[in-house]
Protein backbone atom coordinates (compact mmCIF):
# COMPACT_ATOMS: atom_id res chain seq x y z
CA UNK A 1 0.00 0.00 0.00
CA UNK A 2 1.00 3.53 -0.36
CA UNK A 3 1.63 5.74 2.84
CA UNK A 4 -1.01 7.56 2.09
CA UNK A 5 -3.65 4.75 2.12
CA UNK A 6 -2.02 3.30 5.61
CA UNK A 7 -2.64 6.16 7.40
CA UNK A 8 -6.34 6.02 7.30
CA UNK A 9 -5.86 2.44 9.01
CA UNK A 10 -5.31 2.31 12.63
CA UNK A 11 -3.82 -0.70 15.28
CA UNK A 12 -6.42 -2.71 17.32
CA UNK A 13 -6.42 -2.08 20.67
CA UNK A 14 -4.86 -4.71 23.02
CA UNK A 15 -7.01 -6.25 25.98
CA UNK A 16 -5.75 -5.73 29.17
CA UNK A 17 -5.25 -8.99 30.86
CA UNK A 18 -2.02 -8.88 32.35
CA UNK A 19 -2.56 -12.15 34.61
CA UNK A 20 -3.40 -14.13 31.14
CA UNK A 21 -3.49 -17.70 31.54
CA UNK A 22 -3.83 -18.81 28.42
CA UNK A 23 -0.39 -18.70 27.09
CA UNK A 24 0.85 -21.60 29.60
CA UNK A 25 -1.65 -24.29 28.60
CA UNK A 26 -2.13 -26.61 25.73
CA UNK A 27 -4.90 -28.21 24.10
CA UNK A 28 -5.33 -31.37 26.12
CA UNK A 29 -8.97 -32.23 24.60
CA UNK A 30 -10.96 -31.73 21.65
CA UNK A 31 -14.24 -29.55 21.46
CA UNK A 32 -17.99 -30.31 20.78
CA UNK A 33 -17.87 -29.78 16.98
CA UNK A 34 -20.09 -27.73 14.70
CA UNK A 35 -20.13 -27.60 11.04
CA UNK A 36 -21.74 -24.39 9.49
CA UNK A 37 -21.02 -25.65 6.14
CA UNK A 38 -24.51 -25.94 5.20
CA UNK A 39 -25.41 -22.23 6.54
CA UNK A 40 -22.17 -20.03 6.76
CA UNK A 41 -20.35 -22.31 3.80
CA UNK A 42 -23.43 -22.25 1.70
CA UNK A 43 -24.14 -18.35 2.10
CA UNK A 44 -20.80 -17.70 0.72
CA UNK A 45 -20.67 -19.43 -2.36
CA UNK A 46 -21.71 -18.37 -5.79
CA UNK A 47 -24.14 -20.99 -6.68
CA UNK A 48 -25.33 -22.02 -3.13
CA UNK A 49 -25.93 -26.14 -3.18
CA UNK A 50 -29.07 -27.47 -4.54
CA UNK A 51 -31.09 -29.49 -2.19
CA UNK A 52 -29.65 -32.46 -3.40
CA UNK A 53 -26.26 -31.19 -3.21
CA UNK A 54 -26.93 -29.99 0.69
CA UNK A 55 -28.17 -33.66 1.33
CA UNK A 56 -25.01 -34.88 0.23
CA UNK A 57 -23.27 -32.91 2.60
CA UNK A 58 -25.20 -32.86 5.20
CA UNK A 59 -25.05 -37.26 4.88
CA UNK A 60 -20.73 -36.64 4.41
CA UNK A 61 -20.52 -34.16 7.13
CA UNK A 62 -22.59 -37.20 9.85
CA UNK A 63 -20.30 -39.84 8.23
CA UNK A 64 -16.97 -37.58 9.48
CA UNK A 65 -18.54 -37.66 12.82
CA UNK A 66 -20.09 -34.12 13.14
CA UNK A 67 -22.90 -34.27 16.14
CA UNK A 68 -24.29 -30.80 15.68
CA UNK A 69 -24.25 -29.85 12.08
CA UNK A 70 -25.92 -25.98 11.28
CA UNK A 71 -28.16 -26.33 8.21
CA UNK A 72 -29.15 -23.46 7.08
CA UNK A 73 -31.39 -20.24 7.85
CA UNK A 74 -34.36 -21.44 7.18
CA UNK A 75 -36.30 -18.18 7.51
CA UNK A 76 -34.35 -17.14 4.33
CA UNK A 77 -35.71 -18.96 1.29
CA UNK A 78 -38.08 -21.99 0.50
CA UNK A 79 -34.85 -23.95 -0.56
CA UNK A 80 -33.63 -23.39 3.35
CA UNK A 81 -36.96 -24.43 4.57
CA UNK A 82 -37.68 -27.07 2.40
CA UNK A 83 -34.10 -28.96 3.20
CA UNK A 84 -34.55 -28.89 6.58
CA UNK A 85 -38.27 -29.94 6.13
CA UNK A 86 -36.89 -32.92 4.38
CA UNK A 87 -33.99 -33.82 6.97
CA UNK A 88 -37.09 -34.10 9.56
CA UNK A 89 -39.83 -35.86 7.25
CA UNK A 90 -37.55 -38.16 5.83
CA UNK A 91 -36.04 -38.80 9.20
CA UNK A 92 -32.36 -38.22 7.93
CA UNK A 93 -31.24 -36.78 10.76
CA UNK A 94 -29.29 -39.97 12.81
CA UNK A 95 -30.37 -40.10 16.66
CA UNK A 96 -27.31 -38.80 17.80
CA UNK A 97 -26.79 -35.52 15.50
CA UNK A 98 -28.45 -32.24 16.56
CA UNK A 99 -29.00 -29.85 13.50
CA UNK A 100 -29.20 -26.09 14.39
CA UNK A 101 -30.56 -23.06 12.79
CA UNK A 102 -29.51 -19.36 12.53
CA UNK A 103 -32.17 -16.71 12.78
CA UNK A 104 -32.08 -13.18 13.26
CA UNK A 105 -33.51 -11.65 15.95
CA UNK A 106 -36.82 -10.36 14.19
CA UNK A 107 -40.04 -12.06 15.13
CA UNK A 108 -41.19 -12.88 11.55
CA UNK A 109 -38.27 -14.89 11.15
CA UNK A 110 -38.02 -16.49 14.37
CA UNK A 111 -41.93 -17.57 14.09
CA UNK A 112 -41.23 -19.12 10.40
CA UNK A 113 -37.81 -21.36 11.87
CA UNK A 114 -39.80 -22.64 14.51
CA UNK A 115 -42.41 -23.79 11.73
CA UNK A 116 -39.21 -25.38 10.08
CA UNK A 117 -38.10 -27.42 12.85
CA UNK A 118 -41.41 -28.80 13.75
CA UNK A 119 -41.19 -32.42 14.57
CA UNK A 120 -37.35 -32.39 15.06
CA UNK A 121 -35.69 -34.31 18.03
CA UNK A 122 -33.26 -32.00 18.75
CA UNK A 123 -32.15 -28.23 17.60
CA UNK A 124 -30.32 -25.19 17.94
CA UNK A 125 -32.07 -22.25 17.57
CA UNK A 126 -28.97 -19.42 17.04
CA UNK A 127 -30.12 -16.19 17.21
CA UNK A 128 -27.92 -13.19 16.34
CA UNK A 129 -27.52 -9.74 16.25
CA UNK A 130 -24.78 -7.41 15.67
CA UNK A 131 -23.16 -5.56 18.32
CA UNK A 132 -20.01 -4.09 17.68
CA UNK A 133 -19.72 0.19 17.53
CA UNK A 134 -19.21 -0.36 13.95
CA UNK A 135 -22.65 -2.44 12.87
CA UNK A 136 -24.63 -0.43 15.63
CA UNK A 137 -23.97 2.78 13.91
CA UNK A 138 -23.98 1.85 10.30
CA UNK A 139 -26.43 -1.44 10.13
CA UNK A 140 -28.46 -0.25 12.74
CA UNK A 141 -28.25 3.66 12.02
CA UNK A 142 -26.98 5.13 14.83
CA UNK A 143 -28.79 2.56 17.85
CA UNK A 144 -28.34 3.24 20.85
CA UNK A 145 -26.25 0.19 23.09
CA UNK A 146 -29.81 -0.48 24.78
CA UNK A 147 -31.60 -0.52 21.50
CA UNK A 148 -29.65 -3.27 20.90
CA UNK A 149 -29.44 -5.51 23.34
CA UNK A 150 -33.40 -4.79 23.35
CA UNK A 151 -33.36 -6.35 19.89
CA UNK A 152 -31.40 -9.56 21.65
CA UNK A 153 -34.06 -9.91 24.98
CA UNK A 154 -36.78 -9.62 22.11
CA UNK A 155 -35.57 -12.23 19.85
CA UNK A 156 -34.81 -14.44 23.22
CA UNK A 157 -38.01 -13.75 24.76
CA UNK A 158 -39.75 -15.43 21.89
CA UNK A 159 -37.08 -17.98 20.86
CA UNK A 160 -37.88 -18.67 24.40
CA UNK A 161 -41.49 -19.20 24.19
CA UNK A 162 -41.86 -21.05 21.24
CA UNK A 163 -38.76 -23.50 22.52
CA UNK A 164 -41.62 -24.14 25.28
CA UNK A 165 -43.92 -24.78 22.86
CA UNK A 166 -41.27 -27.31 20.75
CA UNK A 167 -40.36 -29.03 23.73
CA UNK A 168 -43.96 -29.68 24.92
CA UNK A 169 -44.39 -31.34 21.23
CA UNK A 170 -41.46 -33.56 22.12
CA UNK A 171 -38.39 -31.73 20.60
CA UNK A 172 -35.54 -30.84 22.85
CA UNK A 173 -34.43 -26.97 21.61
CA UNK A 174 -30.86 -25.59 23.26
CA UNK A 175 -30.93 -21.87 22.45
CA UNK A 176 -27.34 -20.20 20.71
CA UNK A 177 -27.02 -16.96 20.98
CA UNK A 178 -24.32 -14.56 18.75
CA UNK A 179 -23.27 -11.23 19.32
CA UNK A 180 -22.58 -11.15 15.90
CA UNK A 181 -18.92 -9.02 15.29
CA UNK A 182 -17.92 -9.76 18.63
CA UNK A 183 -14.43 -9.73 18.00
CA UNK A 184 -14.72 -5.57 17.65
CA UNK A 185 -17.42 -4.76 20.15
CA UNK A 186 -16.10 -3.78 23.42
CA UNK A 187 -15.89 -6.46 25.50
CA UNK A 188 -17.87 -5.19 28.55
CA UNK A 189 -20.99 -4.81 26.35
CA UNK A 190 -20.73 -7.82 24.51
CA UNK A 191 -20.62 -9.42 28.04
CA UNK A 192 -23.80 -7.28 29.03
CA UNK A 193 -26.17 -8.47 26.15
CA UNK A 194 -25.08 -12.26 26.42
CA UNK A 195 -25.73 -11.87 30.10
CA UNK A 196 -29.13 -10.26 29.37
CA UNK A 197 -30.16 -13.31 27.05
CA UNK A 198 -29.35 -15.69 29.55
CA UNK A 199 -31.57 -13.89 32.24
CA UNK A 200 -34.32 -14.51 29.79
CA UNK A 201 -33.31 -18.17 28.41
CA UNK A 202 -32.37 -18.89 32.43
CA UNK A 203 -29.68 -21.55 31.32
CA UNK A 204 -28.56 -24.26 34.26
CA UNK A 205 -25.78 -26.66 34.20
CA UNK A 206 -28.55 -29.23 32.66
CA UNK A 207 -29.92 -27.34 30.23
CA UNK A 208 -26.35 -24.62 28.80
CA UNK A 209 -27.02 -21.97 26.81
CA UNK A 210 -24.22 -22.02 23.52
CA UNK A 211 -22.85 -18.67 23.87
CA UNK A 212 -21.11 -18.27 20.28
CA UNK A 213 -18.35 -15.78 19.74
CA UNK A 214 -17.80 -15.00 16.59
CA UNK A 215 -14.39 -13.41 14.93
CA UNK A 216 -17.42 -12.43 12.10
CA UNK A 217 -14.35 -10.10 10.81
CA UNK A 218 -11.22 -11.11 12.12
CA UNK A 219 -9.95 -7.68 12.92
CA UNK A 220 -6.52 -8.79 15.23
CA UNK A 221 -4.01 -11.27 15.81
CA UNK A 222 -4.97 -14.78 17.23
CA UNK A 223 -3.25 -13.78 20.39
CA UNK A 224 -5.83 -10.74 21.06
CA UNK A 225 -8.75 -13.00 20.20
CA UNK A 226 -7.99 -15.33 22.95
CA UNK A 227 -7.25 -12.55 25.60
CA UNK A 228 -11.20 -11.63 24.81
CA UNK A 229 -12.32 -15.43 24.90
CA UNK A 230 -10.34 -15.86 28.27
CA UNK A 231 -11.66 -12.26 29.81
CA UNK A 232 -14.96 -13.16 28.57
CA UNK A 233 -15.59 -16.97 30.39
CA UNK A 234 -13.58 -15.32 33.38
CA UNK A 235 -16.10 -12.27 33.74
CA UNK A 236 -19.20 -14.43 32.75
CA UNK A 237 -21.85 -15.08 35.25
CA UNK A 238 -22.70 -18.23 35.46
CA UNK A 239 -20.09 -20.04 33.91
CA UNK A 240 -21.04 -23.54 34.63
CA UNK A 241 -24.81 -23.32 32.78
CA UNK A 242 -22.85 -21.84 29.46
CA UNK A 243 -20.59 -23.38 26.89
CA UNK A 244 -18.79 -20.94 24.87
CA UNK A 245 -18.17 -21.67 21.39
CA UNK A 246 -16.14 -19.89 18.81
CA UNK A 247 -16.58 -19.39 15.08
CA UNK A 248 -13.74 -17.37 13.73
CA UNK A 249 -13.23 -16.16 10.21
CA UNK A 250 -9.77 -15.76 8.39
CA UNK A 251 -9.90 -12.30 7.11
CA UNK A 252 -6.05 -12.18 8.35
CA UNK A 253 -4.85 -15.65 7.14
CA UNK A 254 -4.58 -16.65 10.92
CA UNK A 255 -8.52 -18.19 11.21
CA UNK A 256 -6.86 -21.40 12.66
CA UNK A 257 -4.49 -19.97 15.08
CA UNK A 258 -7.42 -17.90 16.13
CA UNK A 259 -8.95 -21.02 17.12
CA UNK A 260 -6.46 -22.86 18.69
CA UNK A 261 -5.47 -20.01 20.43
CA UNK A 262 -9.12 -19.79 21.89
CA UNK A 263 -9.17 -22.87 22.74
CA UNK A 264 -6.76 -22.51 25.46
CA UNK A 265 -8.07 -19.70 26.50
CA UNK A 266 -11.09 -22.10 27.74
CA UNK A 267 -13.57 -22.19 24.90
CA UNK A 268 -15.76 -25.57 25.04
CA UNK A 269 -17.36 -25.18 21.40
CA UNK A 270 -15.92 -24.77 17.64
CA UNK A 271 -17.66 -23.93 14.72
CA UNK A 272 -16.50 -24.03 11.29
CA UNK A 273 -15.99 -25.70 8.00
CA UNK A 274 -14.92 -28.08 5.78
CA UNK A 275 -11.59 -26.77 3.77
CA UNK A 276 -12.30 -23.17 5.25
CA UNK A 277 -15.14 -22.04 2.92
CA UNK A 278 -17.38 -18.90 4.13
CA UNK A 279 -17.52 -15.83 3.98
CA UNK A 280 -15.00 -13.72 2.14
CA UNK A 281 -11.37 -15.62 2.92
CA UNK A 282 -13.69 -18.01 4.67
CA UNK A 283 -14.45 -19.55 7.63
CA UNK A 284 -12.27 -21.76 10.23
CA UNK A 285 -10.85 -24.81 8.28
CA UNK A 286 -12.01 -27.61 10.87
CA UNK A 287 -10.35 -30.45 8.79
CA UNK A 288 -6.77 -28.12 9.59
CA UNK A 289 -7.72 -27.97 13.81
CA UNK A 290 -9.21 -31.12 13.88
CA UNK A 291 -6.13 -32.96 12.07
CA UNK A 292 -3.56 -30.47 13.76
CA UNK A 293 -4.95 -32.28 16.80
CA UNK A 294 -4.71 -35.57 15.55
CA UNK A 295 -0.65 -34.91 14.98
CA UNK A 296 -0.32 -34.17 18.68
CA UNK A 297 -1.98 -37.01 19.76
CA UNK A 298 -5.37 -36.23 20.30
CA UNK A 299 -8.38 -37.86 19.53
CA UNK A 300 -11.32 -35.48 17.96
CA UNK A 301 -14.24 -37.21 17.27
CA UNK A 302 -13.92 -36.53 13.79
CA UNK A 303 -12.44 -38.69 11.28
CA UNK A 304 -10.85 -37.57 8.29
CA UNK A 305 -8.92 -41.13 7.41
CA UNK A 306 -10.01 -41.21 3.95
CA UNK A 307 -9.81 -37.10 3.20
CA UNK A 308 -9.51 -37.16 -0.80
CA UNK A 309 -13.02 -38.23 -0.71
CA UNK A 310 -14.22 -35.93 1.62
CA UNK A 311 -12.57 -33.52 -0.47
CA UNK A 312 -13.76 -34.80 -3.46
CA UNK A 313 -17.68 -34.24 -2.23
CA UNK A 314 -16.58 -30.27 -1.00
CA UNK A 315 -15.24 -29.34 -4.63
CA UNK A 316 -18.11 -30.99 -6.17
CA UNK A 317 -20.82 -30.02 -4.15
CA UNK A 318 -19.51 -26.26 -3.60
CA UNK A 319 -17.75 -25.93 -6.96
CA UNK A 320 -15.14 -24.63 -4.65
CA UNK A 321 -11.36 -25.95 -5.21
CA UNK A 322 -8.93 -26.91 -2.35
CA UNK A 323 -6.00 -24.86 -3.24
CA UNK A 324 -2.71 -26.74 -3.41
CA UNK A 325 -0.84 -25.92 -0.42
CA UNK A 326 -4.17 -25.88 2.00
CA UNK A 327 -2.94 -27.83 4.89
CA UNK A 328 -3.88 -32.06 4.58
CA UNK A 329 -6.28 -31.94 1.74
CA UNK A 330 -3.92 -29.91 -0.96
CA UNK A 331 -2.40 -31.76 -3.77
CA UNK A 332 1.38 -30.95 -2.98
CA UNK A 333 1.32 -31.07 0.63
CA UNK A 334 2.77 -34.27 0.94
CA UNK A 335 5.31 -33.82 -2.20
CA UNK A 336 8.85 -32.81 -2.00
CA UNK A 337 10.41 -31.73 -5.47
CA UNK A 338 13.92 -30.59 -3.98
CA UNK A 339 16.79 -32.72 -3.58
CA UNK A 340 17.63 -32.14 -0.15
CA UNK A 341 14.41 -32.76 1.43
CA UNK A 342 13.42 -35.78 -1.25
CA UNK A 343 16.67 -37.58 0.38
CA UNK A 344 15.72 -36.59 4.22
CA UNK A 345 12.17 -38.37 3.42
CA UNK A 346 13.76 -41.02 1.52
CA UNK A 347 15.95 -42.25 4.53
CA UNK A 348 13.09 -41.45 6.78
CA UNK A 349 10.85 -43.75 5.65
CA UNK A 350 13.83 -46.38 5.24
CA UNK A 351 14.62 -45.90 8.99
CA UNK A 352 10.81 -46.27 10.07
CA UNK A 353 10.56 -49.44 8.17
CA UNK A 354 13.29 -50.71 10.08
CA UNK A 355 12.27 -49.07 13.79
CA UNK A 356 9.03 -50.71 13.00
CA UNK A 357 10.62 -54.22 12.30
CA UNK A 358 12.48 -53.91 15.32
CA UNK A 359 9.21 -52.49 17.10
CA UNK A 360 7.56 -56.16 16.26
CA UNK A 361 4.22 -54.63 16.17
CA UNK A 362 4.56 -51.74 19.19
CA UNK A 363 3.95 -48.04 17.78
CA UNK A 364 6.49 -46.31 16.56
CA UNK A 365 6.50 -43.03 17.14
CA UNK A 366 5.97 -40.72 14.06
CA UNK A 367 9.52 -39.04 13.05
CA UNK A 368 10.27 -38.62 9.34
CA UNK A 369 11.67 -35.53 8.45
CA UNK A 370 9.37 -32.55 6.80
CA UNK A 371 5.81 -34.43 7.10
CA UNK A 372 3.91 -34.01 10.26
CA UNK A 373 1.95 -36.81 9.52
CA UNK A 374 1.45 -40.13 8.01
CA UNK A 375 0.28 -39.16 4.83
CA UNK A 376 -1.67 -42.80 4.92
CA UNK A 377 -3.00 -41.80 8.29
CA UNK A 378 -5.72 -39.81 5.67
CA UNK A 379 -6.24 -41.63 2.74
CA UNK A 380 -3.29 -39.97 1.05
CA UNK A 381 -0.68 -42.35 -0.51
CA UNK A 382 3.13 -42.43 -0.75
CA UNK A 383 2.97 -42.01 -4.47
CA UNK A 384 3.30 -37.91 -4.48
CA UNK A 385 5.15 -38.05 -1.35
CA UNK A 386 8.55 -37.14 -3.85
CA UNK A 387 8.21 -35.56 -7.37
CA UNK A 388 10.93 -35.08 -9.79
CA UNK A 389 11.80 -31.94 -11.46
CA UNK A 390 15.06 -29.76 -11.72
CA UNK A 391 14.98 -29.04 -7.96
CA UNK A 392 15.18 -32.42 -7.44
CA UNK A 393 17.99 -34.97 -5.94
CA UNK A 394 19.34 -38.35 -6.12
CA UNK A 395 18.08 -39.24 -3.04
CA UNK A 396 14.04 -38.63 -4.63
CA UNK A 397 14.71 -40.09 -7.67
CA UNK A 398 16.23 -43.77 -6.23
CA UNK A 399 13.15 -42.56 -3.92
CA UNK A 400 10.71 -43.25 -7.21
CA UNK A 401 12.40 -46.12 -9.02
CA UNK A 402 12.09 -47.90 -4.91
CA UNK A 403 8.56 -47.29 -3.91
CA UNK A 404 7.10 -46.56 -7.78
CA UNK A 405 8.98 -49.46 -9.57
CA UNK A 406 10.73 -51.94 -7.37
CA UNK A 407 14.19 -51.06 -8.13
CA UNK A 408 16.29 -50.95 -4.95
CA UNK A 409 19.43 -49.50 -6.61
CA UNK A 410 22.28 -49.54 -5.03
CA UNK A 411 23.59 -46.49 -2.95
CA UNK A 412 26.82 -45.51 -4.95
CA UNK A 413 24.68 -45.56 -8.03
CA UNK A 414 22.50 -42.98 -6.78
CA UNK A 415 24.41 -40.36 -8.28
CA UNK A 416 25.34 -41.79 -11.48
CA UNK A 417 21.47 -42.43 -12.14
CA UNK A 418 20.38 -39.04 -10.32
CA UNK A 419 22.41 -36.54 -12.38
CA UNK A 420 21.15 -38.15 -15.81
CA UNK A 421 17.29 -38.02 -14.84
CA UNK A 422 17.64 -34.40 -13.12
CA UNK A 423 19.56 -32.71 -16.00
CA UNK A 424 16.83 -34.53 -18.13
CA UNK A 425 13.82 -32.73 -16.61
CA UNK A 426 15.63 -29.52 -16.28
CA UNK A 427 16.79 -29.65 -20.03
CA UNK A 428 12.50 -30.54 -20.45
CA UNK A 429 12.06 -28.04 -18.27
CA UNK A 430 9.27 -29.52 -16.16
CA UNK A 431 8.44 -32.38 -13.94
CA UNK A 432 9.16 -35.74 -15.12
CA UNK A 433 6.37 -38.70 -14.02
CA UNK A 434 7.57 -41.99 -12.45
CA UNK A 435 6.83 -43.62 -15.70
CA UNK A 436 9.08 -41.63 -17.67
CA UNK A 437 11.77 -41.81 -14.42
CA UNK A 438 11.52 -45.37 -15.16
CA UNK A 439 11.60 -45.58 -19.01
CA UNK A 440 15.11 -42.87 -18.33
CA UNK A 441 16.43 -45.36 -16.09
CA UNK A 442 15.76 -48.21 -18.82
CA UNK A 443 17.34 -45.79 -22.01
CA UNK A 444 20.35 -44.75 -20.29
CA UNK A 445 21.16 -47.62 -17.57
CA UNK A 446 19.38 -50.83 -17.65
CA UNK A 447 19.95 -53.46 -20.23
CA UNK A 448 21.35 -51.04 -22.30
CA UNK A 449 22.46 -53.49 -25.00
CA UNK A 450 24.83 -51.58 -27.40
CA UNK A 451 27.26 -52.11 -28.73
CA UNK A 452 27.02 -55.08 -27.35
CA UNK A 453 24.42 -57.68 -26.39
CA UNK A 454 23.46 -61.25 -24.88
CA UNK A 455 21.70 -63.76 -27.25
CA UNK A 456 22.14 -66.76 -25.30
CA UNK A 457 23.58 -68.29 -22.86
CA UNK A 458 23.98 -72.18 -21.49
CA UNK A 459 25.44 -72.67 -17.82
CA UNK A 460 27.57 -76.21 -17.02
CA UNK A 461 27.86 -76.20 -13.31
CA UNK A 462 29.29 -80.62 -14.06
CA UNK A 463 32.92 -78.87 -14.78
CA UNK A 464 35.96 -77.83 -12.76
CA UNK A 465 36.00 -77.64 -9.23
CA UNK A 466 34.91 -76.59 -6.16
CA UNK A 467 31.58 -75.57 -7.81
CA UNK A 468 33.28 -74.13 -10.76
CA UNK A 469 30.54 -72.90 -13.54
CA UNK A 470 31.50 -72.85 -17.38
CA UNK A 471 29.53 -70.61 -19.37
CA UNK A 472 29.23 -70.70 -23.34
CA UNK A 473 27.50 -67.48 -24.81
CA UNK A 474 26.73 -66.11 -27.32
CA UNK A 475 26.55 -62.44 -28.11
CA UNK A 476 26.48 -59.66 -30.31
CA UNK A 477 29.31 -56.90 -31.34
CA UNK A 478 28.53 -54.23 -33.31
CA UNK A 479 25.61 -56.05 -34.57
CA UNK A 480 28.17 -59.17 -35.28
CA UNK A 481 27.63 -62.93 -33.73
CA UNK A 482 30.52 -64.12 -31.48
CA UNK A 483 30.67 -67.05 -29.16
CA UNK A 484 32.57 -67.09 -26.16
CA UNK A 485 33.43 -69.05 -23.44
CA UNK A 486 35.14 -68.92 -19.77
CA UNK A 487 34.89 -70.85 -16.50
CA UNK A 488 34.61 -68.86 -12.92
CA UNK A 489 33.10 -69.67 -9.47
CA UNK A 490 29.93 -68.69 -10.77
CA UNK A 491 27.88 -67.08 -13.48
CA UNK A 492 29.03 -63.88 -13.65
CA UNK A 493 32.67 -64.62 -13.29
CA UNK A 494 32.20 -67.21 -15.96
CA UNK A 495 31.15 -64.73 -18.36
CA UNK A 496 33.77 -62.00 -17.20
CA UNK A 497 36.35 -64.82 -17.87
CA UNK A 498 34.51 -65.48 -21.49
CA UNK A 499 34.85 -61.78 -22.45
CA UNK A 500 38.35 -61.92 -21.09
CA UNK A 501 39.02 -65.19 -23.34
CA UNK A 502 37.68 -62.69 -26.22
CA UNK A 503 39.62 -59.64 -25.55
CA UNK A 504 37.07 -58.01 -24.53
CA UNK A 505 37.87 -56.96 -20.85
CA UNK A 506 39.18 -53.69 -19.80
CA UNK A 507 37.17 -53.48 -16.71
CA UNK A 508 37.21 -54.89 -13.51
CA UNK A 509 34.43 -55.60 -11.45
CA UNK A 510 34.14 -54.15 -8.01
CA UNK A 511 30.37 -54.97 -7.04
CA UNK A 512 27.19 -57.29 -8.25
CA UNK A 513 23.88 -57.08 -6.63
CA UNK A 514 20.59 -58.60 -7.76
CA UNK A 515 17.09 -58.52 -5.85
CA UNK A 516 13.32 -59.55 -6.93
CA UNK A 517 11.43 -56.62 -8.43
CA UNK A 518 9.27 -55.41 -5.62
CA UNK A 519 5.40 -55.83 -7.76
CA UNK A 520 7.72 -55.95 -11.21
CA UNK A 521 5.35 -58.27 -13.59
CA UNK A 522 6.69 -61.71 -14.19
CA UNK A 523 8.20 -61.62 -10.97
CA UNK A 524 11.45 -59.52 -12.46
CA UNK A 525 14.83 -60.18 -11.22
CA UNK A 526 16.91 -56.88 -11.02
CA UNK A 527 21.03 -56.64 -11.17
CA UNK A 528 23.57 -54.07 -10.69
CA UNK A 529 27.24 -54.56 -11.69
CA UNK A 530 29.83 -52.21 -10.99
CA UNK A 531 32.98 -51.92 -13.41
CA UNK A 532 36.17 -50.05 -12.79
CA UNK A 533 38.36 -48.70 -15.43
CA UNK A 534 42.11 -47.92 -15.57
CA UNK A 535 41.37 -47.61 -10.82
CA UNK A 536 39.64 -44.19 -12.16
CA UNK A 537 36.09 -44.51 -13.84
CA UNK A 538 33.34 -46.12 -11.70
CA UNK A 539 30.00 -47.32 -13.96
CA UNK A 540 27.06 -49.02 -12.72
CA UNK A 541 24.78 -50.76 -15.33
CA UNK A 542 21.31 -52.74 -14.49
CA UNK A 543 20.31 -56.01 -15.56
CA UNK A 544 16.27 -56.52 -15.27
CA UNK A 545 15.36 -60.05 -16.54
CA UNK A 546 12.75 -62.97 -15.44
CA UNK A 547 16.00 -65.01 -15.06
CA UNK A 548 18.19 -63.74 -12.05
CA UNK A 549 21.53 -65.34 -14.30
CA UNK A 550 20.62 -63.46 -17.29
CA UNK A 551 19.14 -59.79 -15.10
CA UNK A 552 23.25 -60.69 -14.06
CA UNK A 553 24.88 -60.89 -17.53
CA UNK A 554 22.36 -57.98 -18.44
CA UNK A 555 23.50 -55.58 -16.08
CA UNK A 556 27.24 -56.68 -16.97
CA UNK A 557 27.23 -55.92 -20.85
CA UNK A 558 25.02 -52.92 -19.72
CA UNK A 559 28.09 -51.28 -17.71
CA UNK A 560 30.37 -52.63 -20.13
CA UNK A 561 28.81 -50.69 -23.27
CA UNK A 562 28.04 -47.60 -20.55
CA UNK A 563 32.27 -47.63 -20.43
CA UNK A 564 32.64 -47.96 -24.36
CA UNK A 565 30.16 -45.06 -24.88
CA UNK A 566 32.57 -43.14 -22.66
CA UNK A 567 35.35 -44.56 -24.95
CA UNK A 568 36.93 -46.35 -22.26
C1 LIG B 1 -22.33 -12.93 9.84
C2 LIG B 1 -23.37 -13.74 9.21
O1 LIG B 1 -23.02 -14.52 8.44
S1 LIG B 1 -24.94 -13.53 9.62
C3 LIG B 1 -25.88 -14.51 8.54
C4 LIG B 1 -26.05 -13.84 7.26
N1 LIG B 1 -26.83 -14.67 6.39
C5 LIG B 1 -27.75 -14.17 5.59
O2 LIG B 1 -27.97 -12.99 5.56
C6 LIG B 1 -28.42 -15.12 4.65
C7 LIG B 1 -29.89 -15.25 4.97
N2 LIG B 1 -30.56 -13.96 5.06
C8 LIG B 1 -31.48 -13.57 4.17
O3 LIG B 1 -31.77 -14.24 3.18
C9 LIG B 1 -32.19 -12.28 4.42
O4 LIG B 1 -31.35 -11.42 5.13
C10 LIG B 1 -33.52 -12.51 5.18
C11 LIG B 1 -34.46 -13.25 4.24
C12 LIG B 1 -33.31 -13.34 6.41
C13 LIG B 1 -34.10 -11.19 5.60
O5 LIG B 1 -34.29 -10.44 4.48
P1 LIG B 1 -34.79 -8.91 4.51
O6 LIG B 1 -35.55 -8.64 5.72
O7 LIG B 1 -35.43 -8.68 3.20
O8 LIG B 1 -33.48 -8.09 4.43
P2 LIG B 1 -32.25 -7.84 5.38
O9 LIG B 1 -31.65 -9.03 5.92
O10 LIG B 1 -31.40 -7.01 4.55
O11 LIG B 1 -32.86 -7.02 6.60
C14 LIG B 1 -32.24 -5.92 7.06
C15 LIG B 1 -32.94 -5.42 8.27
O12 LIG B 1 -32.82 -6.35 9.32
C16 LIG B 1 -32.09 -5.77 10.41
N3 LIG B 1 -31.28 -6.84 10.91
C17 LIG B 1 -30.21 -7.41 10.32
N4 LIG B 1 -29.73 -8.36 11.09
C18 LIG B 1 -30.51 -8.41 12.17
C19 LIG B 1 -30.50 -9.22 13.30
N5 LIG B 1 -29.61 -10.18 13.44
N6 LIG B 1 -31.45 -9.04 14.23
C20 LIG B 1 -32.37 -8.08 14.07
N7 LIG B 1 -32.43 -7.30 13.00
C21 LIG B 1 -31.50 -7.45 12.08
C22 LIG B 1 -31.28 -4.68 9.75
O13 LIG B 1 -30.93 -3.69 10.68
C23 LIG B 1 -32.26 -4.15 8.75
O14 LIG B 1 -33.18 -3.34 9.39
P3 LIG B 1 -33.80 -2.04 8.65
O15 LIG B 1 -34.58 -2.59 7.50
O16 LIG B 1 -34.64 -1.47 9.72
O17 LIG B 1 -32.67 -1.21 8.24
C1 LIG C 1 -24.07 -15.50 12.77
C2 LIG C 1 -22.66 -15.45 13.15
C3 LIG C 1 -22.27 -16.50 14.10
C4 LIG C 1 -21.76 -15.50 11.99
O1 LIG C 1 -21.91 -16.24 11.06
C5 LIG C 1 -20.58 -14.65 12.08
O2 LIG C 1 -20.51 -13.81 12.94
O3 LIG C 1 -19.69 -14.82 11.25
Amino acid sequence: MKPESIRKYRPFPAVSLPDRQWPDRAIESAPIWCSVDLRDGNQALPVPMSIAEKLEMFDLLVGVGFKQIEVGFPSASETEFNFLRRLIEEDRIPEDVTVQVLVQAREHLIRRTFEALDGAKSAIVHLYNSTSPLQRRITFGNASKESIIDIAKKGTTLVTELAAEAEAKGSKITMQYSPESFSDTELDYALEICESVMEIWQPTPERKIILNLPATVEWSTPNVHADQIEWFGRQLKNRDSVIISLHTHNDRGTGVAATELGLMAGADRVEGTLFGNGERTGNLDIVTVSLNMNSHGLETGLDFSDLPTVREVYERTTRMTVPDRSPYGGELVFTAFSGSHQDAIKKGFDRRLEDEREAAGEIVPWGVPYLTIDPRDIGRSYEAIIRINSQSGKGGIAYILDREHGFDLPKTMHPQVGLKIYNLADELGRELTPDEIRDAFFEYFANVSEPMSVVDYELDHSVGERGEVRCRATITLNGEKQNIEGLGNGPINAFVQALDNAGLKQFNLTDYRSHAVRGGSDADSAAYVQLRHNDETIIWGAGVDPSIEMAGLKALVCAWNLLAAKGE
